[in-house]
């Protein structure tokens, strides 16, 4: 495999469908684009033409042809896309006809947009703000990824590498001229005032990234309690479908499921897990161990405790542990609850998803737990840990570079020479080869 070959990738959704889009890229789309349709081609003008095999002339499909030629292509090559019918019958005839040319292959997953990154179309910061909007499946997290994907995190870091360029050549120069015994003047003074300005704004930044990183990947709400609390009834009921099962039997779920909620255009997981006990069976067991994993990783655990038990069990346990995430406990069942318990405990919400009572009441207070973790930011913020880890590593190089005027200045130069390093690596722009593959991973193939 080589990138002088010829990708090509179905880069629409999945088939039958009204039309199809196959996206071919590299150096013999246009020679494709001779050979399958005969009459030439317009750049970036879309022409309805027959499509023929190279071989047969046989007529596979009419489709829309448009021809990118580079550099202004999504990859930065030669792009040709069919837009055809959408049957898998249609689909299958073309990748025939493709497969009829030599150093021509279908594209592996995310190879478009590698070859987009090493034409420098995109930076890594914007190949990952495309992989989360193409995965965006509310509003905000839709506004977090486009903002990412149009350049606006790389502005930020472009700009603070810059400055720390600069600042890392004043010093060189005031060093390159300055006796040896001279005490470091004036220009480094004001040097160390703007890094030292830098260091604080990239503190700031790093403490709004967790609120991004979690309207990135959504809220973290994990049903847990015992065994037929009515965990999985309320997930069926706030998915309004029928995701999991529910029997009267004690330890039906052991699986760990998940379903996604749009909650006013915020973003929340819902996790239903086994119910917590001293479980006999093995794939029990295994199904509490992972209920207590996903319950560490939350962000808030709703505790189910059915109206009908005076002394059920409660999440006391849990919260002995050191970095708890928040609990709120329900009462479950609520239409089974004797009028004698009818008083709530302040703080405890009542639901039934048999009468409904209280649901609404839920969601409001989920919509607004979520409205209040996930803030929404006008300035671009990181939404990854990899970004956080390069922000770390560079906030630690300026203050290593300040923290002590004893230290040579040919020292204190070289910690901003690492920190704008870790800015540069953020969007690729220092080397990462290491990561690529991960980050590419992510994507679908045809992307
Ligand atoms: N009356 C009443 N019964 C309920 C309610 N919610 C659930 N149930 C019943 O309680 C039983 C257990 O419900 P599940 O939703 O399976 O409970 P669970 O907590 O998921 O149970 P496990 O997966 O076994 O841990 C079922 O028979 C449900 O029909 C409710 O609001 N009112
Ligand atoms: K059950
Ligand atoms: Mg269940």
């Amino acid at each position: 495999m080589t990138t002088s070959d010829t990708i090509y990738a179905l880069s629409s959704g999945s088939l039958p469908a009204g039309v199809a889009i196959i996206r071919i890229s590299g150096p013999r789309s246009a020679e494709i684009g001779r050979r399958l349709t005969d009459a030439p081609l317009q750049p970036r003008l879309a022409h309805l033409r027959s499509i023929r095999h190279p071989n047969t002339a046989e007529v596979l499909d009419d489709a829309l042809v448009i021809w990118f030629p580079a550099p202004r292509s999504f990859t930065g090559e030669d792009v040709l896309e069919l837009h055809c019918h959408g049957g898998r019958a249609v689909v299958a005839a073309l990748f025939d006809a493709l497969s009829v040319f030599e150093n021509v292959r279908p594209a592996e997953a995310g190879e478009f947009t590698r070859r987009a990154f090493d034409a420098g179309r995109l930076d890594l910061t914007e190949v990952e703000g495309l992989a989360d909007l193409i995965a965006s499946e509310t509003e905000t997290q839709r506004r977090q990824a486009l903002r990412q994907m149009g350049g606006g995190l790389s502005e930020i870091y472009d700009g603070w590498r810059s400055d720390l360029l600069r600042a890392r050549a004043l010093i060189e120069a005031e060093l390159d001229f300055a006796d040896e015994d001279d005490v470091p003047g004036s220009v480094s003074d004001v040097v160390w005032a703007d890094v030292c300005t830098l260091a604080s704004l990239i503190e700031i930044h790093l403490s709004q990234s967790r609120v991004a990183e979690r309207l990135r990947r959504g809220i973290q709400i994990v049903l847990a309690g015992a065994p037929n609390a009515g965990k999985s009834s309320l997930m069926n009921a706030l998915a309004r479908r029928d995701v999991a099962i529910v029997t009267e039997e004690a330890g039906t779920t052991r699986d760990v499921l998940e379903v996604h909620l749009d909650l006013h255009g915020l973003p929340v997981t819902l996790v239903d897990t086994a119910g917590i006990r001293e479980a006999e069976g093995l794939v029990e067991r295994e199904g509490i161990r992972r209920a207590r994993e996903k319950m560490r990783q939350a962000d808030l655990i709703l505790w189910l405790m059915p109206s009908d038990e005076m002394h059920s069990a409660s999440p006391d346990d849990l919260l002995n542990e050191p970095d708890v995430p928040a609990v709120w406990v329900l009462r479950s069942k609520s239409d089974l609850a004797s009028p004698a318990m009818t008083q709530d405990e302040p703080g405890t919400v009542s639901v039934s998803t048999r009468t409904h009572n209280g649901l609404e009441g839920l969601i409001g207070r989920l919509g607004k737990y979520a409205a209040d973790h996930i803030a929404l930011s006008e300035d671009p913020l990181a939404t990854r840990e990899r970004h956080r880890t390069h922000l770390e590593d560079c906030l630690s190089a300026l203050k290593r570079s300040f923290d002590s005027d004893s230290k040579p200045l040919e020292l204190r130069a070289e910690d901003l020479r690492l920190a704008a390093e870790s800015l540069g690596r953020i969007s690729g722009r220092i080397d990462v080869e290491d990561m690529l593959d991960v980050i590419f991973g992510e994507f679908c193939i045809g992307k």
